[in-house]
């Protein structure tokens, strides 16, 4: 169960695996995009995982259709700032919302940079009407290659005062991350932070390298390092963050089921792990349901759930300040 009496955070959301299905038809009727299907029930299937994938990037697909629809900033903007409703109609107090900007402009065309400005202005519009707090992390888009990934970053440096983060997602086995080295460099010589999706596909290596080679201060998933006793240790000494995404990881056939999850694990060695949604509106599901279902089914007592609960605050890109002013709301 969430813990009511501590702040309720999602650290690992992204906007654009985030798009509502009514939303999607809207924009599709609005910029006469052929859409598979024309009503909410027989969209569904194209644009939510109702059964487990074989791989990660079968699941991947299914935030195609979200994207798709994006036929010009507003549309982006409007997406920015259902984002922020639901997160404030889920009862989330922070929400670190990530998006890839190239990934969102490629299929209509756009331009990463307008796409940011879009997105940026819409979370600022939204902040002002829902108490819900909430800073933006860029994404590198790792499937599109290192060229478009440097395009993308000049897009996101562009407002790097917008952001607080950036983050590589995608195709982790076909790009790995030794081929975003300097892209990271840049990241971090911008005064940025860093979190990585990592050993998620790809294995307990992946991991050391992105926070040897990228700087890692944070691990999106990092469910490998659990075949790694010596990067475990390392995690936790070094206190490096993990963004658990328990739902996410079964859907992706990263893990054979809730059970088999090693979240559990993790919190038992110290290393700071929290709760995540990762697509909520693509694995159909929210916040509520990965503290009330997913976690116990993955063995976590409460005392478990509260400690990650605790840990999302701890690695949460804010300052002592803010976190301690989410503390006392
Ligand atoms: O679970 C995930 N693992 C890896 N990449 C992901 C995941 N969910 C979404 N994206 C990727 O993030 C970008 C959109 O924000 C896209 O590149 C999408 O493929
Ligand atoms: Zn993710």
């Amino acid at each position: 169960m969430i813990d009511k009496t501590i702040p309720l955070l999602d650290i690992h959301r992204h906007l654009d695996g985030n798009v509502r299905q009514q939303t999607i038809l809207e924009l599709g009727q609005q910029f006469n995009i052929k859409l598979p299907a024309n009503d909410l029930a027989s969209l569904k299937p194209h644009v939510q995982v109702l059964e487990n994938e074989p791989d990660l990037m079968a699941f991947l697909q299914k935030l195609d259709w979200g994207v798709a629809v994006l036929g010009n900033y507003d549309a982006c903007r409007r997406i920015a700032i259902e984002n922020v409703e639901d997160a404030f109609n889920q009862g989330l107090h922070y929400v670190e919302l990530r998006f890839s900007p190239y990934y969102m402009a490629q299929t209509q065309g756009l331009n990463p940079q307008g796409v940011v400005e879009a997105v940026v202005d819409g979370i600022k519009a939204a902040c002002e009407k829902y108490p819900v707090k909430v800073k933006l992390i860029g994404i590198l888009s790792r499937t599109y290659g290192q060229d478009i990934c440097q395009q993308e970053l000049d897009a996101l440096l562009s407002c790097k005062d917008d952001l607080i983060a950036v983050d590589l997602a995608g195709n982790e086995l076909g790009f790995p991350g030794e081929l975003f080295v300097s892209h990271f460099n840049q990241v971090r010589d911008a005064g940025l932070n860093v979190t990585i999706h990592a050993g998620e596909a790809a294995g307990a290596q992946s991991i050391w390298q992105a926070i040897n080679e990228l700087g890692a201060q944070r691990i999106g998933h990092g469910v490998k390092a659990i075949e790694d006793p010596r990067l475990m240790d390392y995690l936790a000494e070094h206190k490096i963050g993990m963004e658990s995404c328990l739902t996410s990881n079964i859907q992706t056939s990263t893990v054979a089921s809730y059970q088999a999850h090693p979240l559990k694990t993790f919190l038992d060695h110290g290393i700071l792990a929290s709760i995540n949604t990762d697509d909520p509106g693509v694995s159909g599901i929210e916040i509520g349901y990965e503290y009330e279902v997913a976690a116990p089914k993955a063995g976590l007592s409460q005392a478990d759930m509260t400690k990650a609960q605790k840990n999302a605050l701890e690695i949460a890109f804010l300052t002592q300040a803010e976190k301690q002013a989410l503390q006392s709301l």
